[in-house]
């Protein structure tokens, strides 16, 4: 069979299937530790901000290992990254198990983030290699939205175990959930089909880096991602929930339903955004544009609400705010359109690192502002109350607003490099007199 032969084969399905099943698993991972809070804090007999410090360390080593392991995915293959994740978070969640003081506890996580960060970016550099470009916006998109059902694993199952079984065996049961992972990937993904072509020789880390960052389409992708996901882990992660029970005043259990329209919105919208970035390519950044506007005016009506907001008017916020996580993956499309094959990994993990980067500075200084505020007797002697919300979280204007400057001049740019390659404006564009949004 040629090259082209293996495209959108039973194979390709095949090694998709299984690199979603590894990053499903990844994700619950992920998730599994904030759903078991409360039980953290007996463990480890820890206060709010120890708990804090868990998701910090884990943020902290994911997005600051989405570069070397977007150079690695390049020279190793996916399959290898994808194997080692799991193997990495299996080790980490067995530590958790056994783990009984706060020091022990961060090292499971530290390896938890570490596995986690290898999984997403490899199981998206194998979409080009096995599959044909029409179909990779919507296969990316649903990517994405199958590793959210992740959560649920977290939330429903997991915590089910915990409240049964008691810490050791619930996270046990997580560290053997990760040797499904990493048997799926030895056995059922492969970094391509087998080729007769000579191997070509490695490329040294300092030029797959330097090649993907020159090309203002990664740059493009990276600012995307920040600017459209930010808001989505942000509240997520950790502001979302005191905001809504203590500063908007509904009851806890309202607000754990507010939080699971994120899932229902990605599930929802990461269809429609891929179908809409497949027939639109030459309007990606305009869609994008369009979410973070959404996401902005949303936040813009709550905040600016005499007294707190009805409840209709926090599940326009919620579903605009969830939009982000579905249209942070029109980043991806750009590192995969704009690089060539050998750098995709490499480009796709600097897009990655946008969206939490810009999050860890916004939880960081949202929480610094709540904490000023309530020194300077804000709202109240309060720490979480809702005037002190209304400034604190408006800094969230200040990131969407540097995160759009940093979308336009790279569009720009790109823009620039496409004319001098010939490609732009494309071919066929109806807006050519005006010049046509080619990205
Ligand atoms: N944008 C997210 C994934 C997503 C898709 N739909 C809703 N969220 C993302 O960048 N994910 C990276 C990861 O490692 O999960």
């Amino acid at each position: 069979m040629t090259k082209a032969g293996y495209l959108d084969s039973a194979r390709s399905w095949g090694v998709w299937a299984a690199s979603l099943g590894a990053y499903l698993i990844a994700v619950t991972q992920r998730t599994s530790f904030g759903v078991a809070g409360l039980e953290a804090t007996d463990r480890f007999n820890a206060s709010a901000s120890i708990l804090a410090t868990f998701s910090v360390v884990q943020l902290v080593v994911y997005a600051g290992l989405q570069i070397p392991v977007g150079i690695l995915v390049d020279r190793w293959g996916p399959r290898a990254m994808i194997t080692g994740g799991a193997a990495l978070m299996m080790v980490g969640q067995l530590l958790l198990a056994m783990a009984d003081s706060v020091g022990a506890g961060l090292v499971g996580r530290f390896f938890v983030g570490a596995g986690d960060a290898m999984t997403f970016v490899s199981v998206i550099r194998l979409l080009p290699v096995w599959f044909s470009g029409y179909r990779i916006p919507m296969l990316t998109q649903v990517t994405g939205m199958v590793g959210q059902l992740g959560q649920l694993l977290s939330l429903i199952p997991f915590v089910a175990l915990l409240h049964l079984w008691s810490w050791t065996p619930a996270f046990l049961s997580l560290a053997a959930l990760s040797v499904v992972g990493l048997v799926l990937a030895l056995v059922v993904v492969s970094n391509g089909p087998p080729t007769t072509e000579s191997r070509p020789e490695p490329i040294k880390a300092k030029t797959l880096l330097s090649e993907a960052w020159r090309e203002p389409g990664t740059r493009l992708g990276f600012w995307t991602h920040f600017t459209t996901q930010f808001t989505t882990n942000v509240f997520l992660l950790t502001w979302g929930y005191p905001f809504l029970v203590s500063g908007q005043g509904v009851s806890p259990a309202t607000a754990s339903g507010l939080l699971s329209i994120f899932v229902l919105v990605a599930m929802v919208a990461g269809p429609l955004l891929g179908a809409a970035v497949a027939r639109y390519p030459h309007r990606r950044s305009a869609i994008a544009f369009n979410v973070i506007g959404l996401i902005a005016t949303a936040w813009l009506v709550v905040i600016l609400w005499p007294g707190p907001a009805p409840l209709w008017m926090l599940v326009v916020l919620i579903v605009c705010v969830a939009l982000g996580g579905p249209a942070s993956m029109i980043g991806f499309d750009f590192a995969r359109t704009f690089n060539t094959q050998r750098v995709i990994g490499t480009g796709t993990g600097i897009v990655n690192v946008g969206g939490f980067l810009a999050a860890l500075i916004t939880v960081y200084v949202v929480g610094w502002l709540l904490d000023i505020q309530q020194k300077a007797g804000v709202g109240g002697a309060e720490l979480y109350n809702l005037d002190a919300f209304r400034w604190a979280l408006s800094f969230q204007f200040i990131v969407m607003f540097c995160g759009t400057i940093g979308m336009l001049v790279t569009r720009n740019k790109a823009r620039r490099a496409m004319a001098l390659r010939g490609e732009y404006p494309p071919a066929g564009s109806r807006r050519l007199d005006r010049g046509s949004l080619n990205d």
